[in-house]
């Protein structure tokens, strides 16, 4: 008889943000995964929802100082490290996500920010803001399984920016840098996608496209760590 395929419990954090595109995208990206996951996705927004059967949470782009402070006024940041910190738990932040996960920040709203201290990077908030808030990149693939997935073969995965972060310093050698792209020519290129364990932290917001491979990776390393 076949093996009967796994129950995947996913949390998505539901207090602002893209995150009903990434319960999308999470249905799309399960149904193309070979073991076939049965998906379960629970909306985030209570310390009570934070609970050890989930298996992966996406934080979502947003406001990370809005996200941050409703974290902290409703208790949530101590549960959320507990949470995130459990080998068998894996977390992905886009955009504001990233932000919040990173021990370091620059351009942090004074006093109203802080962090959920995970990551061992220095993410720089609004670091393309100065020249243009939203814009679309190419950006080149390197790692063999975003670039062997067999439902994308691009080389190239399209990333939608939106007052994006980007990673200045990568102070840990667990960092994997998955993604690095340039402003212009003149610029040294900046890290705008890296896996750190369980951990993957995205600049960009793969939930606004077609592109469903960060989705299939996600879900893959939650797969890999139950
Ligand atoms: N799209 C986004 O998530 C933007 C992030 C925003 N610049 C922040 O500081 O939180």
């Amino acid at each position: 008889m076949a093996e009967s395929s796994p129950t995947l419990i996913i949390g998505v954090m539901a207090v602002q943000g893209a995150f009903l595109e990434h319960q999308v995208a999470l249905k799309g990206a399960a149904e193309q995964i070979s073991q076939r996951p049965k998906l379960v996705v629970r909306e985030v927004r209570h310390a009570a929802d934070i609970t050890s059967d989930i298996q992966g949470l996406i934080i979502p782009g947003g406001e990370s100082t809005t996200m941050s402070l409703f974290l902290r006024r409703n208790n949530m940041e101590k549960p959320l490290e507990e949470w995130i910190g459990q080998k068998n738990h894996v977390t992905w932040g886009t955009c504001a996500g990233m932000i919040l996960l990173s021990k370091q920040l620059e351009h942090q709203k004074e006093g109203g920010q802080s962090s959920l201290g995970v990551t061992d990077t220095l993410v720089s908030r609004n670091y393309f803001g100065r020249q243009v808030d939203s814009f679309e990149a190419d950006l080149a693939i390197t790692n063999p399984e975003l670039l062997n997935d067999p439902h994308q073969k691009k080389e190239y995965s399209r990333g939608v920016f939106i007052r994006a972060p980007a990673v200045l310093e990568v102070n840990d050698p667990s960092v994997e840098v998955l993604a690095a792209m340039r402003l212009s020519e003149k610029d040294a290129p900046v890290v705008v996608a890296f896996r750190q364990g369980n951990v993957l932290s995205t600049a960009f917001h793969p939930e606004l496209t077609e592109d469903l491979r960060w989705h299939r990776y996600f879900l893959n390393m939650v797969l890999s760590c139950s």
